[in-house]
Formats: structure tokens, C-alpha cells, sequence
């Protein structure tokens, strides 16, 4: 019989679903030496997100077959080192939505009327009136910051409670946003115009410090902003000086820089914060949710069966997969190149199949394309099994053509999205059977493989051009692996890739496109 380890606490519907067929041993006070010591006995792992799962724990994990999240964010697992393992990582996109909009809605809530500062004061014997005269929500302003699954129901319910909406989503449309009652509007527009600011978009590199000092001082001094997303995406330094120095309203957390939070400045804050201890998802109903569908999921697998919401492994069936892998990987990889070339909001995404591609089925192809132009967006979020329905939501049309005549290679792919940096297309085809290369930029012939940092620019033919970048990029310290320029004609418009070690700093794009001859320039992280 399969073993499955438990290491956080979750619900019992979910462990009643594993014992059908697994041993099931729940420990949920393992430290992580103890966690890489046990974890080499079992199948599966089934964390929420108290357990870290490095990379030492996945080394340790030598009968790993799947490793389940009971719960959205997989932040606290180590996903590229699972999937090089070919384990399987399975989360719950869905099961805590409702717990944790309606926690932000709380949040809210309890911040307009002082009710936690007000219920301390009663029960230490007072009976202060005066000092917690709150604010009415019906007809402020409140600043949805992305406008996802959770976002949309704080939109929906707020709507119904009387407040006017302003949305900032990059990846949403404008028809999507209506539909929720929201003005879909720039970043800063929203904070200077909205009274009550509440946060629901993933962290990643461009999101961490979004809410920042500079940031903070546009926004109204009666502001009160949420954030029950992610630690790191409010500077809780910057935050803290703004409520110490009374610029800002008020605040309401429930996720941290570093959790648990440790000994913090937020913390004596008191009427002007209101901190939970990451308790959106925490509602009976959401952790039944979470556990029955991550539990079903570890079953399935362990039963040989595919997962429905695997962030890393497409839910089809072995056989297929194992045929399919390379060319979904290539689909993955130029949908989120052409994603980020088109600069969120695609509005239409073009799929070609060209060559043996072509032939057979080819919806998955299709699916991971989509993945790919959404991950940037929605990280771990997005999986095989969902792309297509966000896409749909966020109104992308999607057009599929097939060639099956073979040209200069066996098989080839071309994506254009259009997008809000305006139209763009990437071709790509696979060496070997297994090795990604870029054939094409926006039809400028190139021959680059994808890596983690790249950059792109549009510029005039001309001499000299490509040395000025290379030193400007040596100037930042960034090291150049390699490099491509791709021309129709001799001295008319071309294109350079870069393959880059480090990843591009801020104000190195402004720099560049300052150097003559370069029309545009793009930076992408995959
Ligand atoms: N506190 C908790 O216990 C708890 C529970 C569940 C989810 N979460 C967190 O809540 C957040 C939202 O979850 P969700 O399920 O709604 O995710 P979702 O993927 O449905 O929505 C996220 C939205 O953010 C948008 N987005 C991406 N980058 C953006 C940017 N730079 N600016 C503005 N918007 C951007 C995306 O387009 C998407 O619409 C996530 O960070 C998730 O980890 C927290
Ligand atoms: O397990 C939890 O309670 C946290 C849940 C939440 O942050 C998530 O990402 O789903």
C-alpha cells in the first residue's frame, strides 16, 4: 500500500479520501531536518503552508510521486526541482476563494469601525465611546488590485454594499471589469483616487514593494489599504512609517514579509493596523474544500490516474503525454515569450501549426500555449487544466490554423498575440526532438534558445549599435550569454536577442531606449 505523509494540519474529509488507498500518517510538528529524514518513506506529501518543501526535502523524497497543497499558492514549494523530479505538483485554485475575499471583506470591515481595538477596550473595563467613531463604506471608492478569482467576488460584494470600484488588473479587459462593476484604470490613478485599497494579485518580481513609500505618499491620508495576497508586496517598513506618521488611514494584514511575524514595528501599531495571522483561507467550508480536492487528486495519482490540477504536469493521460511533452513545452515557452512581447491585455491569441505538429490532436498544444501567455500573469494559478477558461474570462479569442506541409523544418509553431505594446509573433521549432529554438521574431529571422532573462530590441541597422548595448548592459553588470541579430534587409530594421545571465535592473530599459537607433526594446522572463 502507498504511504502519504500529512505534514500540516488539514481537514478529515481530506484524510478519509487518502485512506481509501494509502497508509496515512499525519505529523504536523515535523522541524525540516526531521521532515528530510521521514520523507524518503513515502508516495506522496500532502502540505498547506506551514511545510517548506525545498529541495533537500524533494532530494530526500526518493518514492516522491506527488506532493499536494492543500490550498492556492504553491510558493511554498520548490516546483521546477519537483517537476525535474517528475513529481507531481497538485494545488486547489478554488477551494478558498470565497474564504479568503470575504476575510478582505472582513478586513474591511472591522477597519472602519475600530472593532478590534474597541472589543479590547471593553473587555479591559472601559467604555469609550468617542474613540472609535468609525467611517461608512457605502459610497467610498475601493481600489481592487487584481481583479482575479478573489478580487471579482471583493468587487461583486462591495458593489452590493454601495461603493464605487476602480480596478487595476494589466491582465484583464475593460469589458471584464464592467461586467464587475469596476473602471478598470492605471496603477496610479487607483491609489490616488481610492479610499479603501485591497490587494489580490499573486507576488512575483514586479509585484513585491508595489505598494512602496513613493507609492503610499500619492495615495489619500484617509486611505485604508488590505492586503490578504501575499507578504512582500506592501514595503511593511514604508507602511509602518505611514502609519506611524499619520499619512495613510489605516491598514489590514493578514500575510507578511516573513512568516510567522516575527518582532515587527507593525505590531505596536495598534487603533491604525488591524494584523491576522494568514487565516483568509481559514473557514470550515475552505479547508473541506481544499482537502477534498487535493486529497482526491494525491488518490488519483497514486491509483495511476491523471491530476486535474497539476501546476506542473498537463492532467493527460501518461501515454500521451509522454509523446506530446516537447511540443507542449515549446507551446508553454512561446506563449509566454509572446505574452510579455505583447504586454498583458491580449485581446487575441494566433495559434499556427505547421509541419508534423499539425497533425493529430491538437488541443493540448493549444492549451499550453495559453498556459504560457497567462503564466506571467497568474503563475502558479494557471495549469493545464484551467487555461482555457481564463482565458475566456479575461476574453482573449483564440484562433487555431494548421499546415501540415513540412517547410524548412519537420515542425514549427507561431504564435501572435495582440496585446496592450500592440501586435507580436514568435516562431519556434524543437532540435532534436527536444531542444526549444526561437526561428523567429516579429518575421526577423533568428536562431536563439529561450532562457530565464532576455532581451529584445527593435532597431535600426546600422554600425556600432550592438556595442553601445553590450556596454551599457556591462555598465549594470549584467552578463551577456548570448546574442542574436535578425534582419530582412541590410541596413533596414532589425532585431537583437539577448540570452542574459542576470536579470535586467530597473532603469536599464529607459537607457536603452535612449541609445539612437533602437526603436524598441523589450525585456522577458520565463
Ligand atoms: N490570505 C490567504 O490565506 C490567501 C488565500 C487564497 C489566496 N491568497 C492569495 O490571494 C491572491 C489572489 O488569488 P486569486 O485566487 O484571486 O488569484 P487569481 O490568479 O485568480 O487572480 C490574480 C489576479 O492578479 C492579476 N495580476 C497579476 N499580476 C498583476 C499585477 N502586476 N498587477 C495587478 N494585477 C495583477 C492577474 O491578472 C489575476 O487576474 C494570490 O496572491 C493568492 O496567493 C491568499
Ligand atoms: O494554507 C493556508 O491556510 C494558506 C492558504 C493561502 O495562502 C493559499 O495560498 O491558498
Amino acid at each position: 500500500m502507498p504511504k502519504v505523509l500529512v505534514s500540516d494540519p488539514v481537514d478529515q474529509a481530506g484524510l478519509d479520501i487518502l485512506s481509501q488507498v494509502a497508509q496515512v500518517d499525519v505529523n504536523t510538528s515535523l522541524s525540516p531536518e526531521e521532515l528530510v529524514a521521514a520523507i524518503g518513506d513515502y508516495d506522496a506529501l500532502m502540505i498547506r503552508s506551514g511545510t517548506k518543501v525545498t529541495k533537500a526535502v524533494i532530494d530526500a523524497g526518493q518514492n516522491l510521486k506527488i506532493i499536494g497543497r492543500a490550498g492556492v499558492g504553491v510558493d511554498n514549494v520548490d516546483v521546477p526541482e519537483a517537476t525535474r523530479r517528475g513529481i507531481v505538483v497538485v494545488n486547489s485554485p478554488e477551494g478558498n476563494t470565497i474564504a479568503a475575499a470575504e476575510h478582505a471583506l472582513a478586513m474591511m470591515m472591522s477597519m472602519s469601525r475600530y472593532i478590534p481595538s474597541a472589543d479590547r477596550s471593553v473587555k479591559s473595563g472601559e467604555w469609550k465611546r468617542k474613540d472609535f467613531t468609525g467611517v461608512e463604506i457605502y459610497k467610498k471608492t475601493l481600489g481592487v488590485v487584481g481583479l482575479g478569482k478573489i478580487g471579482s467576488h471583493v468587487a461583486t460584494v462591495a458593489r452590493a454594499m454601495g461603493m464605487k470600484l476602480l480596478a487595476y488588473d494589466p491582465f484583464i479587459s475593460a469589458e471584464r471589469a464592467e461586467q464587475l462593476g469596476c473602471r478598470l484604470v492605471e496603477l496610479d490613478l487607483l491609489f490616488r483616487e481610492a479610499d479603501y485599497i485591497t490587494l489580490h494579485l499573486p507576488k512575483t518580481p514586479e509585484t513585491t514593494h508595489l505598494v512602496n513609500e513613493e507609492a503610499l505618499a500619492t495615495m489619500k491620508p484617509t486611505v485604508r489599504i488590505i492586503n490578504c495576497a501575499r507578504g512582500g508586496i506592501i514595503d511593511e517598513a514604508a507602511l509602518a512609517k505611514a502609519l506611524r506618521e499619520g499619512t495613510i488611514g489605516g491598514a489590514a494584514l493578514d500575510v507578511y514579509e516573513s512568516e510567522p511575524l516575527g518582532d515587527s514595528e507593525l505590531r505596536e501599531l495598534d487603533k491604525a493596523i488591524i494584523l491576522t495571522p494568514h487565516l483568509g483561507a481559514s473557514t470550515e467550508e475552505a479547508q473541506v474544500n481544499v482537502a477534498i480536492d487535493v486529497a482526491e487528486q494525491i488518490r488519483d495519482v497514486l491509483l495511476g490516474l491523471p491530476a486535474r490540477s497539476a501546476v506542473n504536469i498537463p492532467g493527460l493521460r501518461p501515454e500521451v503525454m509522454q509523446k506530446l511533452r516537447p511540443y507542449l513545452q515549446l507551446a508553454e515557452t512561446l506563449g509566454n515569450l509572446v505574452g510579455q512581447l505583447a504586454g498583458g491585455r491580449v485581446q487575441e491569441l494566433t495559434v499556427r501549426l505547421q509541419g508534423d505538429i499539425a497533425g493529430g490532436d491538437t488541443q493540448p498544444i493549444m492549451v499550453a500555449a495559453l498556459k504560457g501567455l497567462l503564466s506571467h500573469a497568474l503563475q502558479e494559478r494557471v495549469n493545464y487544466v484551467n487555461a482555457s477558461i481564463e482565458a475566456k474570462e479575461r476574453g482573449i479569442h483564440v484562433i487555431e490554423t494548421r499546415d501540415a506541409d513540412i517547410r524548412d523544418y519537420t515542425g514549427s509553431l507561431n504564435l501572435s498575440a495582440k496585446g496592450s505594446l500592440g501586435e507580436h509573433s514568435v516562431t519556434g521549432v524543437l532540435l532534436g526532438g527536444s531542444e526549444i529554438r526561437v526561428t523567429d521574431i516579429d518575421e526577423f529571422p533568428i536562431n536563439v534558445p529561450p532562457t530565464q532573462h532576455m532581451l529584445f530590441t527593435l532597431h535600426r541597422d546600422m554600425p556600432g549599435i550592438i556595442g553601445k548595448i553590450g556596454s551599457l548592459l556591462g555598465s549594470f553588470n549584467v552578463n551577456i550569454a548570448s546574442m542574436q541579430v535578425g534582419r530582412k534587409i541590410v541596413r533596414g530594421d532589425a532585431v537583437m536577442a539577448l540570452s542574459l545571465d542576470d536579470p535586467l535592473p530597473e532603469g536599464i530599459l529607459d537607457e536603452i531606449l535612449k541609445v539612437p537607433g533602437i526603436r524598441d526594446a523589450y525585456t522577458v522572463n520565463l
